[in-house]
């Protein structure tokens, strides 16, 4: 028989477009999580219940930006070397400066304080030292600019002002940032406690015997990664059977102790889909199917008070899902703020044929060609293929109202980097 329908509108009945279903959720969501006082050593990736201020001026004095000889502008031929002695040294951290007089050079160092008076920072490379070693003197090239390679006070960041914002979540360079305003610790949203199943009586724990029929449960480490990443805290509750009673306890014992409850599996049209009859008895499914290819029928709901993220089953529509319609859910339970990830405009390396009105994700590697980037799509697009997942840089999201794309025209590129840590 052919395959009827590879295609995941052939249930029919309306189906939710992207932008509907996430300005629902953002309208729904709150932030949930307290906040705590973590180090900088713990801040990575943590979502900052604060601002923070600059009790100071960075730098908080003038300094050298090289190691040369520092200088009063005025003082140089601006047509001719010019010839001063140098009348001092000043090193990083040294407090007491020499108070150099005009027609005077100051030997200086990276980041050491300029003194009163110079202006301007000689690079080394750019001067000779000539004279008795006991009293040199420092032979400049005409053309510098005044000020250069001099910083001022407050360049990089003024006193008072806010340096990092409530709802970021902090990269390497946001901890950095702290510290050099002084902070040792900062105000985080606590980490978010997520219940993880997956369902399925085909599943069996990796490193298990594979009995027929058996495939082992590789969604629940994927998600689990997933959930990781995003700086949740994750109680992996193992693989839940095709059984209504079974789900349905399970779901509910997991309700007092999390702030969110995920699974994966169990949310299609099949007898043996049990997830949402048993969220929809505990407390209520708000929508489960989306106008997006793979990764229609996700379920989202409540169970009693926590809300519940039901991924379908296939492997690929649950990273598609998860990464495109859970992440930004989980980010703001957290208090994230609600920064979209950047898409990349690349050429597309190849054609495709799409049904109208609805969003397609399609995986694709990046090749790097004489013409710039192109997305190469994996040979096969099924829903179940991980694989393909796995050989690819990240998705090419084709809107709603295309219907067929040619090689060469340009496309959005979500790049898995951008949504996976
Ligand atoms: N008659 C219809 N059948 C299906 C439809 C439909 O509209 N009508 N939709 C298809 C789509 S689209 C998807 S996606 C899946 C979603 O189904 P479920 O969420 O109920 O998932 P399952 O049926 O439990 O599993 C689907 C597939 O994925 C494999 N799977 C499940 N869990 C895991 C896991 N933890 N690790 C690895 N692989 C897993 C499972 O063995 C199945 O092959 O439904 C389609 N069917
Ligand atoms: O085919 Mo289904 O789109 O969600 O995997």
């Amino acid at each position: 028989m052919a395959q009827l329908t590879d295609d995941c509108f052939a249930q029919g009945g309306p189906l939710m477009r992207v932008e509907e279903a996430r300005s629902l959720l953002a309208g729904s969501i709150t932030a949930v999580t307290d906040s705590e006082t973590v180090p900088l050593t713990e801040a990575l990736g943590r979502i900052l219940a604060e601002d923070i201020a600059s009790p100071v001026d960075i730098p908080p004095a003038p300094n050298s930006a090289v190691d040369g000889y520092a200088v009063y502008h005025a003082d140089l031929n601006p047509d001719a070397e010019t010839r001063l002695p140098i009348a001092g040294r000043i090193t990083a951290g040294q407090q007491d400066l020499p108070a150099p007089p005009r027609g005077s050079a100051i030997r200086i160092f990276t980041g050491a304080r300029l003194p009163d008076g110079p202006d301007t920072v000689m690079m080394q490379e750019d001067c000779a030292v000539d004279g008795d070693p006991e009293a040199p003197w420092v032979v400049i090239r005409p053309g510098i600019k005044k000020g250069s390679n001099a910083r001022k006070a407050g360049e990089d960041v003024e006193k008072d002002s806010i340096v990092l914002h409530r709802g970021q979540r902090l990269r390497a360079q946001d901890v950095g940032q702290a510290a050099a305003v002084g902070r040792r610790e900062v105000t985080v949203s606590q980490r978010l406690r997520v219940a993880l199943f997956s369902t399925g009586d085909e599943l069996r724990e990796p490193g298990a015997a594979l009995d027929d029929g058996a495939i082992y449960d590789s969604n629940r480490y994927t998600i689990h990664a997933l959930l990781s990443g995003l700086g949740c805290r994750v109680d992996d509750l193992g693989i839940l059977p095709d059984r209504l009673d079974a789900v349905r306890s399970a779901l509910g014992a997991a309700e007092g102790k999390h702030d969110l409850i995920v699974t994966s599996g169990g949310v299609s049209v099949g007898e043996e889909d049990h997830v949402k009859t048993a969220v929809e008895a505990l407390g209520k499914l708000h929508l489960w199917r989306l106008a997006v290819k793979p990764g229609r029928p996700i379920a989202l709901g409540q169970v009693g008070r926590v809300p519940f993220v039901g991924l379908p089953g296939n492997p690929v529509a649950v990273v598609v899902t998860f990464l495109n319609i859970v992440r930004p859910v989980i980010l703001r339970m957290m208090g994230g703020n609600d920064t979209p990830p950047h898409t990349f405009r690349v050429r597309a390396g190849f054609d495709h044929k799409k049904k109208l009105d609805r969003r397609e994700w399609v995986r694709a590697r990046l090749v790097d060609g004489a013409s710039g980037l192109t997305a190469e799509k994996f040979a096969r697009e099924g829903a179940g293929i991980l694989s393909s997942l796995v050989a690819a840089d990240g998705l090419v999201e084709l809107p709603e109202d295309l219907t067929r794309l040619e090689a060469g025209a340009m496309v959005d590129f979500l790049p898995f980097s951008e949504v996976t840590q």
